[in-house]
């Protein structure tokens, strides 16, 4: 970090302004601006005890552009006059607007009737090295007659609550937007607090307000992301409400271990336990079982061929996860988290709760084989790669298949996120059993589909493909991608839940395989959950190592996605979020050089 100069303000400040309320208040700013390092200025803006590495994160992409201020000065051009005895230099006064509605809308006053000026100026650079290149934003309020403009301004100057501290990313591009985006709500401490795009000034804004106590004395808490450009997918996560992990409303005894680190160990500690439960209650059919109705343990153990004492314990367990929900007469019935175990319905998770906790459970008892010597975890337990298991073992491949079945859910969201020209032709690689492709042509009415995969698999896809509509559309081709050469000449690829599932050499495999099957102009499209660096969800992390565990692969950061696409003759253009912290990477064969 920077170190503080000894006397930040310049000097030369007439006296007779440091009796007005705003002079102090713009002193005092000056103050803190100039006499603290970027990353302090940050640290300032972030929630209280924000780990260095978001604070890197930050830094890494972006400068420190300016601070603002509201005040309320008699006239416009008094401040103006003044400023230059705070060693600051106007470089531009221009109207408000995002500001001035807010302030109409405390007052309870049409957005015309309250005039609201930006006055942008440098702050000194003589003698002050840490202010060099930084800027001040005073939003001047013109005064409006009436008592809450009293009480307004008052309270304004009192609480700075519309201050923030701006950073502008050098580099923006989507995807850093998103990065940065996702990792600052990933802090529970951090709220969203409006943004938006100013087409006048091509200037896009994400205001974030955080929870504690304020760093100094005074000022708030409160940072404002500033970029050139327009980021709508930006904007449309930002006003996306808060996912529901960690709100008020989860169950509370899975809530209250975060108090406590032993208990929070020991929960983590035990959550294999968990993992299987949820599995036992896949394989006994109990969400089917329930449906929309309660039952005894009794009854239901019945129903589902299993001892009463101890299915009642189980029944138990889960109910204290949220996954039933025990009656006052003892009955139990399904929780919205607990029905994602009926089988028949749309994102069910019965086939992957099963999966993980059976065949792909067992693979972790090669974890830590894995780890120490980075041999393949799965191979070790099941005695050969699992996809060649899969090949052999048609009972756990339909299993799996069911189970990917689950990525239905995000599936529903990517056809909105391709851009596909009309009539279209869609490789879908490695597509599975067609559910995504299926998707896609049904959104897209014009277009072609081929799907591209296995020979096993491809008979699976030929089930579900007879059923639809989109049928006489697609075409099954099977293959092998790491030696079977692509179908050219289509417009879209895409490759779901593929390159996660390997090492980098293979993936290159692929990609160059596909860059030599793509027109120049075609687009690949890739659907994976990418890691966000530093205090992202952990969803990604664990299936990182599900990936090490139960394949050869890994999940990626963005950026490694980048530099692997780069290497594999791609240049990665864009990234869309899906749900459950999945996205579409969109990327374009690179132009061959000379
Ligand atoms: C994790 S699944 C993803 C399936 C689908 N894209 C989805 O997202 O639901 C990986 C797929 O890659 C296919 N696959 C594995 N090795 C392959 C190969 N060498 N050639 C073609 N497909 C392969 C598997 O059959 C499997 O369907």
């Amino acid at each position: 970090m920077n170190p503080a100069p000894s006397t930040a303000v310049p000097t030369g400040i007439d006296p007779e302004y440091l009796s007005d309320p705003d002079a102090d208040r713009i002193r005092a700013l000056i103050d803190h601006v100039c006499g603290h390092g970027a990353a302090d200025i940050l640290r300032a803006a972030l929630p209280p005890g924000v780990p260095d590495a978001v604070v890197d994160m930050v830094s890494r992409h972006c400068r420190f552009d300016h601070a603002a201020l509201l005040v309320f000065p008699e006239r416009l051009g008094d401040l103006l006059d003044r400023l230059p005895h705070w060693g600051l230099r106007t470089t531009e006064v221009v109207p408000s607007t995002v500001v001035r509605d807010r302030i109409a809308e405390r007052l309870g006053l049409r957005a015309e009737s309250v005039e609201v000026h930006i006055v942008r100026c440098a702050l000194p650079g003589d003698g002050v090295a840490a202010c060099e290149g930084r800027n001040l934003e005073l939003f001047a309020v013109a005064p409006v007659p009436g008592a809450d403009f009293a009480r307004l301004r008052a309270e304004e100057r009192a609480r700075n609550g519309e201050t923030h501290f701006a950073f502008r990313v050098v580099e923006p591009t989507p995807i850093t937007l998103l990065d940065l985006h996702d990792l600052l709500v990933s802090r529970d401490e951090v709220r969203r607090d409006g943004g938006g795009f100013n087409p006048h000034e091509d200037t896009f804004v994400l205001y974030f307000r955080s929870i504690g106590e304020p760093a100094s004395d005074r000022w708030p808490r409160r940072l404002e992301i500033l970029a050139t450009g327009s980021y709508p997918e930006v904007l449309r996560r930002h006003a996306a409400p808060r996912p529901a992990a960690g709100r008020a409303g989860s169950p509370p005894r899975e809530d209250s271990s975060r108090e406590d680190p032993t208990r929070e160990m020991l929960h983590l500690v035990t959550g294999a336990w968990v993992t299987q439960a949820i599995g036992v209650a896949a394989r006994l059919g109990l969400a089917d079982h329930l449906g929309d109705g309660s039952r005894s343990v009794a009854d239901l153990a019945e129903a589902a061929g299993a001892e009463p004492d101890r299915l009642g314990r189980l029944l138990r367990l889960l109910a204290g996860h949220g996954v039933l929900r025990a009656e006052a007469d003892g009955h139990y019935r399904l929780t919205e988290r607990g029905a994602l175990l009926r089988t028949e319905r749309d994102g069910s998770l019965a086939a992957l709760a099963d999966l993980y906790s059976g065949l792909f459970f067992t693979s972790y008892l090669g974890l830590e084989h894995t780890v120490r010597t980075g041999e393949d975890a799965f191979t070790r337990v099941h005695g050969r790669e699992s996809f060649e298991y899969f090949a052999e073992h048609p009972d756990d491949a339909r299993l799996f298949r069911e189970a990917m079945a689950f990525g239905t859910v995000v599936f529903d969201a990517v056809p909105a996120a391709l851009d596909l020209p009309p009539g279209a032709t869609v490789v879908d690689v490695g597509g599975g059993d067609g559910e995504l492709l299926l998707r896609v042509l049904r959104d897209h009415p014009s277009a072609r589909g081929v799907l591209f995969e296995q020979g096993h698999v491809v008979e699976a896809a030929r089930e579900l493909l007879a059923v639809s509509a989109a049928a006489d559309r697609c075409d099954l081709v099977v293959g092998d991608f790491f030696t079977g050469a692509l179908p050219d000449g289509a417009d879209l690829y895409l490759l779901a839940r593929i390159l996660h599932d390997w090492a980098d050499p293979e993936c290159l495999v692929v990609l160059r395989a596909l860059a030599r099957a793509m027109p120049a102009d075609a687009r690949l499209a890739i659907v994976e959950r990418p890691i966000v660096e530093a205090g992202g969800s952990v969803l990604p992390l664990r299936f990182d190592i599900q990936m090490m565990t139960n394949a050869r692969g890994r999940e990626r950061t963005v950026a490694e996605y980048r530099a692997l696409l780069a290497e594999g003759g791609f240049e990665l253009l864009d990234l869309r979020p899906l749900p459950l912290d999945m996205a579409v990477l969109t990327a374009r064969p690179r132009p061959a050089q000379g």
